[in-house]
């Protein structure tokens, strides 16, 4: 579920006067994702979404994601920036959350692509990373490399009570990345999280790119990688067909070709991203209680999914 803090049809309609979208038709609360409060808005005039930022989306980063959104918006990329109110404002306060009006995309994303979705998927991150080349927003990423060892001794031995030893296994990838981490590759504007229910589709065509909320500057390779790492396994940390990865970097390279450094370090890039989404899952897990309405997301699936970056790739 995501729907932290409620919103009442009253309070909903007093906030859509603010906008000339129309009056409210209907609201109802979007089960999927974890991080926001989301709801599916109808009005007299057209569909949108409703974003309440909770917790983990820091207020004054919005401005730069938004940025990021209506620079991306302008050079026709499918994503869906927010709304400005009557007096020009896109981030405004609702139940005392920062809050923003966005527009609906169509789509559905894919629990299991195809080579052909991967493929189309990968253009599209190239072409938003093309887009942004001339995007002058900066921001560091709050889960970057540097975050990464402070988060892991904020998990600590607890670790090993999701599977003993574990803390050791990852301070030693750990220092194996640091020691080898690119620092000369191309860097820019990165989504950082796009995983498949990120990438609205319909058939084989891409229609939206969402949830920009990790976006920040960082090496444009590492973005790919990050996808790799989420798109070419299933759920459990297996590898998917393996033309699903090939199909990804294909793509990818169809719109935006990788320098000979950049595809020489895609898999130790992986390896950072294996990192980053187990440590950020294991934080999860250990302090979300398991009754809570929240799915926590198993961690164990990226340490399977660095094996086989450490092993194969
Ligand atoms: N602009 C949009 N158009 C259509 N649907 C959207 C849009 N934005 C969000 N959604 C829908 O709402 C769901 C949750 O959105 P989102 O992924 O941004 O939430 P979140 O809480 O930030 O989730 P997480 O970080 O866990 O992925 C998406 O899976 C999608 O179904
Ligand atoms: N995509 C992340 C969660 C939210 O950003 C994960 O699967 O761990």
């Amino acid at each position: 579920m995501a729907v932290y803090t409620h919103v009442s049809a009253e309070t909903l309609s007093t906030f859509l006067a603010r906008y000339d979208v129309g009056d409210l038709v209907s609201a109802k609360g979007i089960a999927e994702g974890v991080e926001n409060s989301n709801y599916l808005v109808d009005t007299t005039r057209d569909r949108f979404i409703l974003t309440l930022y909770e917790k983990r989306v820091a207020a004054g980063d919005l401005p730069y994601f938004m940025a990021l959104l209506d620079h991306l918006a302008a050079k026709g990329l499918p994503v869906p920036p927010a709304i400005p109110d009557r007096t020009g404002t896109a981030i405004q306060q609702l139940e005392g959350r920062a809050a923003c009006l966005i527009r609906f995309l169509t789509g559905v994303s894919v629990s299991h692509p195809t080579p052909e979705q991967a493929r189309a998927a990968g253009a599209a991150m190239a072409q938003m990373h093309v887009a942004l080349e001339d995007f002058t927003g900066d921001r560091p990423n709050s889960m970057g490399i540097a975050e990464w060892r402070p988060l892991l001794d904020r998990c600590g031995t607890s670790l090993d009570t999701i599977q003993p030893g574990l803390f050791a296994r990852l301070d030693a990838a750990l220092a194996d990345v640091e020691s080898a981490w690119p620092r000369h590759l191309p860097t820019g504007a990165i989504h950082a999280d796009l995983f498949p229910d990120n990438v609205l589709m319909l058939g084989d065509r891409v229609t939206g790119l969402i949830d920009f909320y990790f976006a920040a500057t960082d090496i444009l390779a590492y973005d790919l990688a990050i996808m790799h790492s989420a798109w070419a396994f299933d759920g459990a940390g297996a590898p998917a067909d393996a033309e699903i990865g090939k199909a990804l970097y294909e793509g990818y390279e169809s719109v935006r070709p990788l320098s000979t450094d950049e595809r020489a370090a895609l898999a130790l890039l992986a390896r950072g991203a294996c990192i980053r989404f187990l440590l950020s899952r294991a934080w999860d897990w250990l302090n979300t209680p398991a009754d809570a309405l929240v799915t926590r997301k198993d961690p164990l699936a990226y340490l399977r999914r660095l094996e086989w970056y450490e092993q194969t790739a």
